[in-house]
């Protein structure tokens, strides 16, 4: 867990993490006067009717107290600043890893969500706790034994026996606690994962008629939560009393035989009260103690969760580094792959060997079954991933020459499945070229088909969309998305399955829109319907990787015999590409 956190507190939160606690080494100093400037007041100041020693030290008390104020002040400030800035860093990785997350079976989404909210937070709280009180109590503890000691050593002997009960009353709880503590933590993320399982499936339970068995899930795991935090409650229940207990009956001896040793006036009666208030301080700083094991127990299990998040990254190779080095325009739009190899995971290549050239302006047909490799092309080519063999060119540039954002500003990529953000039409739009003008989205979305629902929207293009676009419906969605890619008119625009949920007719004209808008502009349409690539300049056949044939529909005809066969598979027989 040092690791983690060490990783992401950097500069100045590096600087406020170890200055917060040493800046408390100076509220535990002013505390611990306290007790020994009472004492002084009672034996020096009122009993002997010195009022001057007793203005002057009672100031000298409220001086202490305000420097305590102002040191615990900063030290929470530099505490919180650290914490911050850890949990900023740390999500922001997380995020990153999620993003460009390729394992096969690897953590889903609502569990991501849980690491990298509540799980972070409870580093925060962490970090919080220990650059305060991780020099807070152990320093209030010995600080308290050894003053308690020098003011008052005749009493120091009811230290010796309370303290040494207490240690191993306050041992048995934490031993008991932390793992119920755990069990607890566990049946939250539980209930938690239900929750958003049950929210983000609610269309698919009510289609399922599942409403009863989801119920019975949740209120079973409620039962289980119920019972760990129960027992999680009971095992630190006798914390408070037994301290309490413990205390108090170290006052009552204190004050006893102290009392004793007062009438014998071998000790003043501000001794005692020294005394007993640093008994108070010792107390105070083992329940911070033990609160801060059970943070840490908390944190050491929510730390080994977001560790197995960041290990996803050792598949991982960022692009962003990599662009950092260069920054090449491209000269044109033309697209080269040559000899390009990739798997998401060494052991299972997905492309082999795939070489081919788009020339400027030319439209491309990528075909193939589900799971050939067709979106996995486009991956390499937006350098989603970088750890590719082979190289891939767009405009004469290496695209590995290029920062991200020339690679993002030459190509515009439609996906089947893309989101949409909450905000409005407007806003879900303008992604890539926030400077569009009403007359650019409203071609944009004309091309796309989108123009009819947008009209009857009241407030047009400033019509709210809800979170994931979920107040339109799929095809609305995908014709947004489609508009989306459009209105940054970029030289290279790739289709992905962009108009599945369009009707063949609707998909025609928006084709053939299309065609007219970016008649000399570099397009790829990614498609398993023969249909929709058949009328491009060439198309790329994909077969489990690797590339299978290239050219124009005719040739392809004649020298491919599995794109023959998926011709006849999904027409029944040879269209001519013209018809
Ligand atoms: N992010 C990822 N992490 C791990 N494996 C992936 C990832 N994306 C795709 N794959 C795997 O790579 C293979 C090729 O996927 P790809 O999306 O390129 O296929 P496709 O030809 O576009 O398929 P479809 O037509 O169904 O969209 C599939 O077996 C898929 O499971």
């Amino acid at each position: 867990m040092y690791h983690i956190v060490m990783q992401h507190i950097h500069g100045r939160a590096r600087w406020a993490f170890f200055l917060a606690p040493l800046i408390m080494l100076g509220e535990v100093f002013c505390d611990l006067q306290q007790p020994t400037l009472m004492s002084e007041i009672i034996d020096q100041g009122l009993s002997k009717g010195d009022l001057n020693f007793v203005i002057s030290h009672a100031g000298l008390m409220l001086l202490f107290a305000v420097l305590g104020l102002i040191f615990g002040g900063a030290c929470g400030a530099l505490g919180s600043y650290a914490s911050l800035k850890m949990g900023e860093a740390l999500r922001s990785h997380l995020l990153t890893v999620a993003l460009n997350d390729r394992q096969a079976g690897s953590l889903p989404p609502a569990t991501l969500i849980t690491r990298i909210t509540n799980d972070v937070t409870q580093m925060q709280n962490l970090v919080m706790m220990v650059t305060r009180g991780l020099v807070r109590s152990p320093m209030l503890l010995i600080g308290g034994v050894v003053m308690s000691i020098i003011v008052c050593p005749d009493l120091a002997p009811i230290l010796f026996v309370v303290m040494p009960i207490l240690v191993v009353f306050l041992l048995v709880i934490v031993r008991l606690s932390v793992p119920k503590y755990t069990a607890m933590q566990q049946s939250v993320d539980h209930i938690n994962q239900i929750m958003r399982e049950n929210l983000q499936g609610a269309k698919t339970i009510k289609s399922y008629v599942l409403e009863d068995h989801q119920h019975a899930d949740f209120t079973t795991s409620n039962q289980h939560l119920q019972q760990t935090s129960q027992t999680a409650a009971m095992a630190t229940v006798l914390l408070s009393p037994v301290i309490q207990l413990m205390l108090n009956l170290g006052v009552v001896v204190a004050l006893g035989y102290g009392g004793q040793l007062a009438i014998s006036n071998t000790i003043s009666n501000g001794q005692i009260i020294a005394f007993v208030n640093y008994m108070i301080q010792i107390t105070s700083a083992m329940i911070q103690t033990v609160n801060i094991i059970t943070a840490f127990s908390r944190a050491i299990t929510s730390a080994t969760r977001v560790q197995a998040v960041l290990d996803m990254a050792a598949f991982q190779v960022a692009p962003a580094q990599v662009a950092a080095v260069a920054d090449v325009k491209p000269h044109g739009s033309q697209i080269e792959f040559d000899q390009v190899s990739f798997g998401y995971q060494q052991s299972r290549p997905i492309l082999d060997h795939v070489s081919f050239t788009v020339p400027d302006g030319q439209w491309l047909g990528v075909i193939g079954a589900t799971g050939a490799g067709k979106s996995t092309l486009i991956n390499l080519l937006t350098r989603r991933f970088d750890d590719y063999h082979g190289t891939i060119k767009i405009g004469g540039v290496d695209i590995q020459q290029m920062a991200l954002s020339t690679v993002h500003a030459a190509v515009a990529v439609a996906l089947q499945d893309s989101l949409l953000f909450s905000g409005t039409v407007r806003s879900n739009l303008t992604y890539g070229r926030p400077d569009a003008t009403d007359a650019e989205l409203t071609n944009a979305t004309a091309i796309a088909d989108a123009q009819p629902f947008i009209a009857q929207l009241p407030a047009k293009y400033d019509a709210p969309v809800e979170q994931a676009g979920k107040n339109f419906s799929g095809g609305q969605r995908q014709r947004l998305n489609l508009a989306r890619a459009i209105v940054p008119t970029t030289d290279i625009l790739v289709l992905d399955d962009a108009t599945s949920a369009v009707d063949q007719t609707t998909n025609a004209a928006i084709k053939s829109r299309l065609r007219e808008q970016r008649a000399d502009k570099t397009t790829l349409i990614i498609s398993q319907r023969v249909t929709n690539v058949i009328d491009c300049d060439q198309i790329l056949v994909l077969n489990n990787g690797r590339l299978e044939a290239i050219g124009t529909h005719a040739e392809l005809m004649q020298q491919s015999p599995f794109y023959r066969q998926l011709v006849t598979t999904q027409l029944g027989g040879a269209p001519d590409a013209n018809a």
